[in-house]
């Protein structure tokens, strides 16, 4: 099948400079997608956009060469409920990558099963109206309590504006809750506001809740972009993501979010947002945990 890229798409860097940090032995992207080929794994009906293809070989191709050892697969939203192109990369990583899947109600035990054992971990929920369409809530608890009984968690995309309304669906929610994004703080906020200090409070009481780090080429709005060699990038994001990381060490994930679905204004040098890092988790130690100890705990747990 032919597929038309939304207009104005970006696609995914090529060429990204060589990190100039570099990550720990046995680092985890764990925030990462792949995007059909289309011609292989068409994209879903019901998607909001048609992005570049992005494929397995390329996505491993970038671990390489960033230094990481493995990487955790996120279901991207133009393949709908389909799974077969996340799952395609994950039995195709030599056991170095595992999944996140999005499922319907309708889901079989047999389906899920299978998925397990071909490494996928949890189940996304989307709640970015841009991206997808409404679930009802009994609809997605129920999905959580299914797949609770394998040990997966649950993966939730919501903007910071929302979390309120949000609140007492995910606290109810019966596994360990992982937020994309840092939950999309409004950076132009004061970091000790109320809306931040929502979030931080949402982690503080909750203690299976944990936050990828990621996207700070989505979340700034003052930039500079990391393009260029630039090495301090996206500076209004870091007191965000700093205190994240210093206030809950063993809860926080970093990823890519390679390859970057609707970034609007540039697409970033992957090697300079590897150098983003250090800004944001300033120890060896910090480093260790965010890019090895948590991932590993999370997703390779009979490994670490
Ligand atoms: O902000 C986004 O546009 C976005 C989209 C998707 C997806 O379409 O799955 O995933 C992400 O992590 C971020």
């Amino acid at each position: 099948m032919e597929f038309q890229k939304t207009p104005g798409w970006l696609d995914w860097y090529s060429g990204p400079s060589a990190p100039r940090f570099k990550v720990p032995a046995g680092a985890v992207d764990a925030h990462c997608h792949v995007f059909g080929p289309g011609a292989e794994y068409p994209y879903a009906a019901e998607r909001k956009y048609t992005p570049c293809d992005a494929s397995r070989k390329q996505l491993y191709a970038l671990r390489d060469h960033l230094g990481f050892a493995r990487n955790v697969v996120v279901q991207a939203t133009c393949h709908g409920a389909d799974n077969r192109a996340m799952i395609d990369a994950l039995v195709h990583s030599d056991g170095r990558a595992r999944g996140i899947a999005t499922v319907k109600r309708s889901v079989s035990d047999a389906e899920l099963q299978a998925m397990h054992d071909c490494g996928v971990r949890g189940v996304r929920f989307n709640f970015v109206r841009r991206l997808v369409d409404f679930t009802p809530r009994d609809e997605l608890m129920e999905i959580a309590g299914r797949i609770a009984t394998l040990g997966w968690h649950v993966v939730i995309y919501f903007e910071a504006v929302d979390l309120p309304e949000l609140w007492d669906f995910f606290t109810a929610l019966p596994t360990t809750i992982v937020v994309d994004h840092m939950g999309r703080p409004d950076v132009t906020k004061p970091v000790n506001g109320p809306e931040f200090e929502l979030f931080m409070k949402f982690m503080r009481q909750h203690p299976n809740v944990w936050s990828k780090v990621s996207c700070p080429e989505r979340l700034s709005v003052a930039g500079p972009p990391a393009l260029n060699g630039e090495q301090n990038a996206y500076r209004d994001v870091l007191p965000f993501a700093r205190r994240i990381v210093e206030m809950f060490p063993d809860r926080v994930l970093w990823g890519t979010d390679w390859p970057h679905p609707n970034l609007k204004d540039h697409m970033p040098d992957d090697g300079l947002l590897v150098d983003f890092i250090p800004h944001i988790a300033t120890t060896p130690e910090l480093q260790q945990k965010l890019l090895v100890d948590n991932p590993m705990r999370l997703y390779w747990p009979e490994v670490s």
